[in-house]
C-alpha cells in the first residue's frame, strides 16, 4: 500500500491483564484495522452463549491522536462463522479516553462461542473525525431532494 499521507502513531499502555499480549497489528500490509485480543483470564475463557453480550477486555489504553477516533468493528471471519459480532458496531473510541478498550461482543449465531486469551476478536480502525460547530437557524436551504428520504429515490 502507498502511504499517502503521515502516518499518526497511535501510543498504547498496557494494563496488567494484558501482561504477554501481542500488541494490537495490521495482519496485512494494506490492512485497514488493527486486530484486538482478548485480554481474559488464561484458565478462565469466556463463554459467550447464544443471544447473550459480553464486555471483552483488551488489556490497553489506547491515546487516539487528536483529530481521530477507533472504531471498534467485527471480524467478517467470526461473524460469517460464529455469528459473532460487535453489538455496537462501529463502537466509538474518543480521542480522549483513557480507560481501557473494550470490546462489546454478541453472539447472534446458534452456538455458544468460547473466547480464549490471545482471540483476535475484534479490529479497530484509525479514521479522521471532524468536531462541526452546530449553529441554529430558522429555515433549512432548499435542495431538488428535500425532505425526501428512506426509499424516496426507488429501491
Ligand atoms: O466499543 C467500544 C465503545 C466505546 N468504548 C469506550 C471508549 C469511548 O471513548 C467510551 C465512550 O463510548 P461512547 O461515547 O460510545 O459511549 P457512551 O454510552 O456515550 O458513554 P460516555 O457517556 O462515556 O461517552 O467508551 C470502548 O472501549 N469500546
Ligand atoms: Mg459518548
Amino acid at each position: 500500500m502507498t502511504i499517502h499521507h503521515t502516518r499518526p502513531t497511535l501510543n498504547v499502555i498496557r494494563l496488567a491483564n494484558g501482561e504477554g499480549l501481542d500488541l494490537p497489528a495490521y495482519e496485512s500490509k494494506g490492512a485497514a484495522g488493527m486486530d484486538l485480543r482478548a485480554a481474559v483470564d488464561a484458565d478462565a475463557p469466556l463463554t459467550l452463549l447464544p443471544g447473550k453480550r459480553a464486555l471483552v477486555p483488551t488489556g490497553f489504553i489506547f491515546e487516539i491522536p487528536e483529530g481521530f477516533e477507533g472504531q471498534v468493528r467485527p471480524r467478517s471471519g467470526l461473524a460469517f462463522k460464529y455469528g459473532i459480532t460487535c453489538l455496537n458496531s462501529p463502537g466509538t473510541v474518543d480521542s480522549d479516553y483513557r480507560g481501557e478498550v473494550k470490546v462489546l461482543l454478541a453472539n447472534l449465531g446458534e452456538d455458544a462461542f468460547v473466547i480464549e486469551r490471545g482471540m483476535r476478536i475484534a479490529q479497530m480502525v484509525i479514521a479522521p473525525v471532524t468536531q462541526a460547530r452546530v449553529a441554529e437557524i430558522t429555515a433549512a436551504g432548499e435542495t431538488a431532494r428535500g425532505a425526501g428520504g428512506f426509499g424516496s429515490t426507488g429501491v
